[in-house]
Order: C-alpha cells, then structure tokens, then sequence
C-alpha cells in the first residue's frame, strides 16, 4: 500500500526510515486512519535488543519516520494539497522524545498510531503510540519542520 512517503520528491526520499528509495532502510508507509495515522512494520529477529524483545532505536526511528510522515500528511491536508506523484510536503524532526512503557515483543507486527497535536505554518507536533500484540509500549512525539521543496537539489538542475 503507497503511503505520503511515496509522494516525496526523490531527492528527499534516501531518508534510512522512511525513504522509499533507500534499499537497506526501513520503508515505513504513513497513511492516515480516520482523524489519526497509522504505520505498519514487522521488525526482523536481527532487531533484538535482547532475545524476544525489538530494539528500542529501531522503535524510536519508526516513531520519528511515522512522525514526520504523519507531519507531512497533515500540512498538505491543511495546505490543501492533492498528493500526485512527488508533491507531498517534506518534514525534518527538529525533536524527538520517546517514552518505552513496556518492553516490545518481536516477531508480531508493529501498530504507530500518530494524532496530530498541533499545526502550524511550518511546524508540526504528532504524538505517536506503538503496540505490538495489542500492547502499548511505545509513546512518543516528535516536532516536525517543514523544509522548502527545493532544498538540496542542484542550483542548476534546470538547466541540463
Ligand atoms: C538529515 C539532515 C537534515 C538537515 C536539515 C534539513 C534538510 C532536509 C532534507 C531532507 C529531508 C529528509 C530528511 C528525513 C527526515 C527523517 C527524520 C530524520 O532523521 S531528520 C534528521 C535529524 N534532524 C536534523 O538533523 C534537524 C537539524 N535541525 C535543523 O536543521 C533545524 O534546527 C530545523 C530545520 C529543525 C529548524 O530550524 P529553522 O531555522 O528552519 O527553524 P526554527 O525557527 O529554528 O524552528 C521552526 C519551529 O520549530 C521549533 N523548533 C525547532 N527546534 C526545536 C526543538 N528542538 N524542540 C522544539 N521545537 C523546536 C521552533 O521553536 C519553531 O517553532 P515556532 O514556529 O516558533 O512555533
């Protein structure tokens, strides 16, 4: 399923988390789910942290990829922007907090949920919750700044 990660411009899309054109990363998808957004991963058995239990900063990393996702999803819902092929708003964590309640197991699949608590122009506060197994074990939040679209491309990509 395309997630607003597939909308990114490629020149934003390397990102280990969340890039879809990262091959080694984590690819997460980002979609919304009613009022909230959700993701998805199942971590591998080379995530432990100690055996049966995923390692915390892969779970930071998928709250902080979820967060900038759902950060994205939410400006260009604001902005109202109809995501076609590499549009979609592009978000950089200026913060990340993350609280682990309980140890997570591995080999289920992970849930994120994302609320958006606050927006603005260029900013964007979502408060994240990972299950595993129906488990809260995760919460989170992350700050996301929105970067202009044209950050990092060549200066005279137009003209080749
Ligand atoms: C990868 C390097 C990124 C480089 C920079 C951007 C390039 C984008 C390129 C490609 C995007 C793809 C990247 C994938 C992203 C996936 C997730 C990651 O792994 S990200 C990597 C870790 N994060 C950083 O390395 C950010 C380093 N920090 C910064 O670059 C700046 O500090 C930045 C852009 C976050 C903000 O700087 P300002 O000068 O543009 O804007 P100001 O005015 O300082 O902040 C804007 C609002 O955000 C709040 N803010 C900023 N930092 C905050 C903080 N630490 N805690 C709370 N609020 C904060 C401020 O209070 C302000 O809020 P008010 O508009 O006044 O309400």
């Amino acid at each position: 399923m395309k997630g607003i990660q597939d909308y990114y411009p490629d020149h934003f899309a390397q990102c280990y988390g969340c890039g879809r054109l990262n091959e080694h990363g984590h690819q997460i998808k980002t979609n919304w789910n009613g009022a909230e957004t959700i993701t998805k991963f199942v971590p591998k058995t080379y995530h432990t942290a100690i055996p049966g239990f995923v390692y915390g900063g892969l779970l930071a990393s998928l709250i902080d990829c979820h967060g900038t996702g759902s950060a994205a999803l939410a400006l260009a819902k604001a902005k109202n922007i109809v995501l076609d092929k590499s549009n979609a708003p592009r978000c950089v964590t200026a913060s990340l907090q993350v609280k682990y309640l309980k140890p997570t197991p591995i080999g289920s699949e992970i849930e994120i949920k994302g609320i958006i608590s606050e927006i603005t122009e260029r900013k964007v506060k979502v408060s994240c919750e990972l299950f595993a197994d129906d488990m809260l074990c995760v919460t989170g939040e992350v700050i996301a700044v929105l970067v202009p679209d044209n950050f990092g491309k060549p200066k005279n990509a137009n003209l080749q």
